[in-house]
């Protein structure tokens, strides 16, 4: 069942028009990636459902509540870790879930939530002195402390250092586990490809495709490559026979085998099957990034610094 339903939304900053028409829907939960490049227009889409933005046109439901005519409503269903959400350097971690559980008529137990989110003994941390990884924590404990059954979470793993981020990721997880549906902005394609059950990619304020990270993939040319550098005497014509091969290139002791289907098996037999011992043996299959290129022409490390 749908949770959110996003019909053709627009929004424009005067002559910009940032969200160009963005329709999606996210299922009851799910985590559900929304995937660009900076500047993209994610930020803006989940501000308009987050009722903190009024759309130019189209539609918007949480729950089938709209978020701006029932702004109270959907602030109690929605919890959001927006991407500038800054707390006061001094306000220790305690007083700030203590403050936001106040605007909920319902809250959730917040030592609990800080336990589960393992900053437990940080309640009497100031927030400046805080870790990066454990900053963002905060703010996740922030966004669930209303008991929502939403959380929104923007760019959540910016900025930190990759075992930073790998615990943030299982930490989602969990959020996800405990019956949340998670709504996720992002523009690292690793994350969006570990965490979410289905992702929106959107380009220049328009939706481009939405599907599973392997659907995505899926899409693009299904071509492999497989590279290795031989050990010994070696006829690279024994690979152009076989029927999975599509091309073959030596350059400097190494061969890059590109093709299709059981690709990896047909060479390693074939090497096997010749007392070829390949070296440095590696496959590279197709990925999220090659899936954004393929529906925009566009590298994505060309438009994300
Ligand atoms: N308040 C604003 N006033 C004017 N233009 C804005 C405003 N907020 C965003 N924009 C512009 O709208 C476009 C979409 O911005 P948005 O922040 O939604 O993108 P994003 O995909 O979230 O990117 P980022 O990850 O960089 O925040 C950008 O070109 C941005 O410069």
């Amino acid at each position: 069942m749908a949770i959110i339903e996003v019909v053709d939304l627009v929004k424009r900053y005067g002559a910009k028009t940032a969200v160009d028409g963005v329709s999606f829907t996210v299922d009851e939960g799910e985590i559900f990636g929304i995937l660009g490049p900076n500047g993209a227009g994610k930020t803006t889409t989940v501000e308009c459902v987050g009722g903190l933005r009024a759309a130019d046109s189209g539609t918007i439901r949480v729950a089938g509540l709209d978020p701006r005519r029932d702004r109270v409503e959907v602030r109690r269903l929605l919890g959001a870790q927006l991407q500038e959400s800054r707390l006061p350097e001094r306000i220790r971690v305690g007083e700030a879930l203590a403050l936001y559980a106040s605007f909920y008529p319902d809250p959730v137990d917040w030592h609990a939530l800080l336990d589960r989110l393992g900053l437990a003994d940080r309640v009497d941390v100031e927030y400046r002195k805080l870790s990066g990884g454990q900053k963002q924590r905060v703010s996740i404990a922030l966004a669930l402390v209303g008991g929502p059954r939403v959380a929104v979470l923007d760019e959540l793993t910016t900025g930190l250092d990759p075992a930073a981020r790998r615990e943030t990721w299982d930490l989602v997880e969990r959020v996800r586990a405990s019956g949340v549906t998670v709504l996720l902005v992002t523009h690292f394609m690793e994350e969006a490809e570990r965490l979410c059950d289905r992702i929106a990619v959107i380009d220049q304020g328009r939706v481009v495709a939405v599907d599973t990270p392997a659907g995505l993939v899926s899409r693009v040319d299904a071509r492999q490559r497989v590279r290795f550098r031989p050990v010994g005497a070696f006829d690279a014509d024994l690979l152009r026979a076989l029927p999975e091969v599509t091309d073959v290139e030596e350059h400097g002791g190494r061969v890059v085998v590109t093709g299709t289907g059981e690709l990896l098996h047909a060479v390693t037999s074939l090497l096997a099957r010749n007392q070829v011992v390949a070296a440095e043996l590696r496959v590279d299959q197709p990925g999220l990034d090659d899936a954004f290129l393929h529906l925009t022409g566009r590298a994505f490390s060309e438009v994300t610094p």
